[in-house]
């Protein structure tokens, strides 16, 4: 079931490490067959160098069942899973340690969107998220790191297609598109706009986020006149 699939996520899960995104066996990727209401995903702790499409697993997107592969599921897919079922419009999730975005999530800062770069990919600042309280850590920490993270969007009304990416606070990144290979696309932009500001910062500490209208100019004329980014 969902061969392609299973073929299309572990291309995307070994695009992670010939990106230097991911360490070992950190970071994961997964895609959904919404019309199935199946999830894709890589297998908890195997090495990218010996990963197989026969490795994927399949689960449940409402359950989180397992329905297909003889290994367990990443450690983190309750999360992608809250991310496809708050999120209707994203197709594939990344999440990676990347070093430079971990820089910014462990500081607890949104990446400002400081220049070109960001603007042609993310309509507005990566938002951090707030920090978990110590029930959300205790509890079905996965699935909480999921709504906190859908609470973000929410509360900062940023619509998720235009803002594929956040930062979770005191952990790393998570990255979405329209499908696996989206995803881990907007999360390579990710880690080099992660990189720029941080040295941006540097430079100007006073850095501030770049003109309304070039944000406009660039976003817009990549993503469409119909996209807005919160009120
Ligand atoms: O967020 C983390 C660890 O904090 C993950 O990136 C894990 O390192 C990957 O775990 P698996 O996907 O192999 O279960």
């Amino acid at each position: 079931m969902l061969e392609q699939l299973k073929q299309k996520v572990l291309k995307a899960n070994l695009a992670l490490p010939r990106h230097h995104l991911v360490t070992f066996t950190w970071g994961n990727v997964s895609a959904v067959d919404r019309e199935k209401g199946l999830v894709v995903i890589k297998p908890s702790g195997v090495e990218y160098d010996v990963m197989q499409a026969e490795d994927m697993v399949v689960v449940d997107l409402h359950t989180g069942e397992v329905v297909e592969g003889h290994k367990k599921p990443s450690s983190d897919t309750p999360t992608h899973l809250e991310l496809y079922r708050r999120f209707p419009s994203i197709g594939g999730i990344v999440h990676t340690h990347s070093r430079h975005a971990t820089i910014w999530a462990q500081a607890g800062e949104d990446i400002i969107a400081a220049g070109t770069t960001h603007a042609d990919y993310f309509y507005g600042p990566i938002p951090c998220t707030r920090k978990m309280t110590a029930r959300e850590i205790a509890a079905e920490y996965e699935l909480e790191t999921g709504k906190v993270i859908v609470e973000t969007f929410l509360e900062r009304n940023i619509d998720p297609s235009q803002v594929p990416a956040v930062l979770v606070h005191s952990h790393g990144p998570f990255a979405w598109g329209s499908d696996a290979d989206n995803a881990v696309h907007n999360a390579v932009v990710l880690e080099e706009i992660a990189y720029m500001n941080l040295f941006s910062r540097q430079l100007q500490p006073a850095l501030a986020p770049m003109q309304q209208e070039l944000l406009d100019k660039h976003y817009l004329r990549k993503h469409g006149k119909n996209a807005y980014y919160g009120q």
